[in-house]
């Protein structure tokens, strides 16, 4: 039997399985990393921290798997999008890599729009957002101007990772997309934005498409690994992209929920031409020559993680989220809003920050759990409406990532969506995408639709409720009023924080 390797860099961990022929998974092992808040808005990482855990979980599925190492044929990458990593002339990490959802670009995003106007959409399909890496290129060079000027180099989060495991740079095309600087259409680094911000083109690295042999492991990653040297390294892709190639989200109108760190609804874009006018994220798909569309709630899983580590730091997920099944919909005139960090989508907004409303003498934990889960769904929701307003069905949607390991939740997300909501067989999503472009990569299959064919399984439908449905579109509609009327309240809140 041959296989593959699939590594998830995420927020929160990362994550390794082990992949056979038959698309079974051998073994999977995860590592966590700690987030670095120094500021309100300011969310880094190490990215040492990053090489140490992938080290970890990889030594780790080898040995469980007791798999001989000339099996492992090819590996390959999906990693949390957008954060920037700047490398000297020797390929020394400059500084902590300042991550996707850290919000403290907001006058360089400022100044990117006056810069570009129109351009920018029209180059980038995408506005400019926070958490993108051209407004945290921008902001070292206004903060950190040592720094910047011993930039060499600038890659993503997977790339370092790949960069540490190959000792080559590059940077694939679905993660280029978010960083601002990439014309999406022409699949190249924009020259024009590039000059008009002060850029020196000569830090972009060199692009390459997901599914690119790029070279092998070196002798001493293989040794610390159990891996052999002789074991190919397919570029990878951005976690969402792969998420997708892991979902099946490879043609028509396939819909994908994930949660994670971030929460997002993607779906898949035959062409470069939809035109969503900036209100959804516009990217390269992993499968090339392919794009999607997404929506992005900034602290989905985070959310949760966030409310278990400070009011119910002994108890587990799975006991936390149990009350779901005997509590009913809207926690008892509970509702939460999800904007700990800030939002994207609907509302790209460094400012808000999230709410309780409605407390009672009467609610106990169970109904601040549920509130915290059904917030973080309704977010998902405005994503949902965006993609059904420009004329998608949307009526099946795959759901992946931390989130969907609870079935409570995924019958939720049907009741909140209006659609039927599918579980894989795993929840590591990006992780079997990853493992499915080094599958064909190392011409296991003709492409990813062969592949997925084989490798990828539902477990299990969850069906609306038609009663729920309808509450739950009343809550939704209370949902979408918070933002407006919690915002001036935060603005006055801010220089408090
Ligand atoms: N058993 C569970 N049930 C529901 N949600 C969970 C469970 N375990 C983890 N999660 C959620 O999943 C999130 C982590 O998801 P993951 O896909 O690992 O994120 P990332 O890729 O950002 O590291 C956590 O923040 C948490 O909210
Ligand atoms: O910023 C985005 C997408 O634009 C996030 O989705 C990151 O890519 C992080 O992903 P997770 O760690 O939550 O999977």
């Amino acid at each position: 039997m041959k296989y593959v390797l699939g590594i998830d860099l995420g927020t929160s961990s990362v994550k390794a399985v082990l992949v056979n022929d038959a698309g079974d998974v051998s073994a999977e092992a995860t590592a966590a990393y700690p987030l670095i808040q120094e500021e309100s808005g300011y969310s880094e990482q190490d990215p040492d921290e990053w090489v140490k855990g992938t080290l970890l979980a990889v030594r780790s599925v080898m040995s469980e798997s007791g798999v001989a190492a000339e099996r492992v044929e090819g590996m390959s990458f999906s990693g949390q999008m957008h954060g920037l990593v700047l490398l000297d002339r020797d390929r020394k990490v400059i500084r902590n890599a300042i991550l996707w959802n850290d919000t403290r670009t907001t006058a360089q995003c400022r100044t990117i729009e006056q810069v570009l106007g129109d351009r920018l959409l029209t180059i980038t399909r995408n506005p400019a957002l926070e958490g993108f890496t051209l407004p945290k290129l921008l902001w070292v060079k206004e903060h950190e101007p040592e720094l910047y000027a011993r930039a060499d180099v600038f890659v993503l989060p997977k790339d370092y990772l790949r960069y540490r495991l190959t000792g080559q740079i590059a940077m694939d095309l679905s993660d280029a997309a978010g960083t601002l600087l990439l014309d999406v259409g022409a699949k190249r680094w924009s020259a024009e934005i590039c000059e008009a911000l002060g850029v020196d083109s000569a830090v972009c690295p060199p692009l390459v498409e997901s599914s690119d042999e790029v070279g092998t492991i070196t002798a001493q990653v293989a040794e610390q690994t159990g891996l052999s040297p002789a074991t190919k390294v397919f570029a990878g892709g951005a976690d969402n992209a792969c998420g997708a190639i892991g979902a099946g989200i490879l043609g028509g109108e396939a819909t994908m929920c994930s949660i994670g760190t971030s929460g997002v609804v993607l779906s898949y874009e035959t062409d470069g031409s939809a035109d969503y006018g900036g209100r959804v994220h516009f990217f390269n798909h992993g499968q090339k020559d392919a794009f999607y569309a997404m929506g992005v709630t900034l602290a989905a899983g985070y959310s949760l993680q966030w409310f278990r580590e400070t009011f119910a730091p002994a108890v587990a997920f799975d006991s936390l989220l149990a009350p779901l099944g005997d509590t009913s919909p809207g926690a008892k005139g509970l509702l939460f809003t999800p904007y700990l960090a800030g939002e994207r989508t609907p509302h790209a907004d460094a400012v808000i920050r999230g709410s309780f409303v409605g407390m009672d003498g009467a609610h106990e934990l169970g109904h601040f759990t549920r509130a915290v889960v059904e917030g973080i769904t309704y977010s998902l929701r405005e994503s949902v409406d965006i993609l059904r307003a420009s004329g998608k069905r949307v009526s099946s949607i795959t759901s992946i990532g931390g989130g969907a390991k609870n079935e409570h939740w995924l019958q939720l997300q049907a009741d909140v969506f209006g659609a039927e909501v599918v579980k894989l067989t795993t929840e590591q999503g990006p992780a079997m995408g990853a493992a499915m472009l080094a599958a064909v990569g190392c011409g296991w299959f003709g492409s990813l639709a062969e592949c997925a064919e084989r490798f990828i399984r539902p477990a299990k439908t969850f069906q609306p409720n038609a009663e729920r449905q309808k509450q739950y579109d009343e809550l939704y509609s209370v949902y979408c009023d918070v933002y407006a009327a919690t915002r001036p309240l935060n603005e006055r809140l801010a220089k408090f924080r």
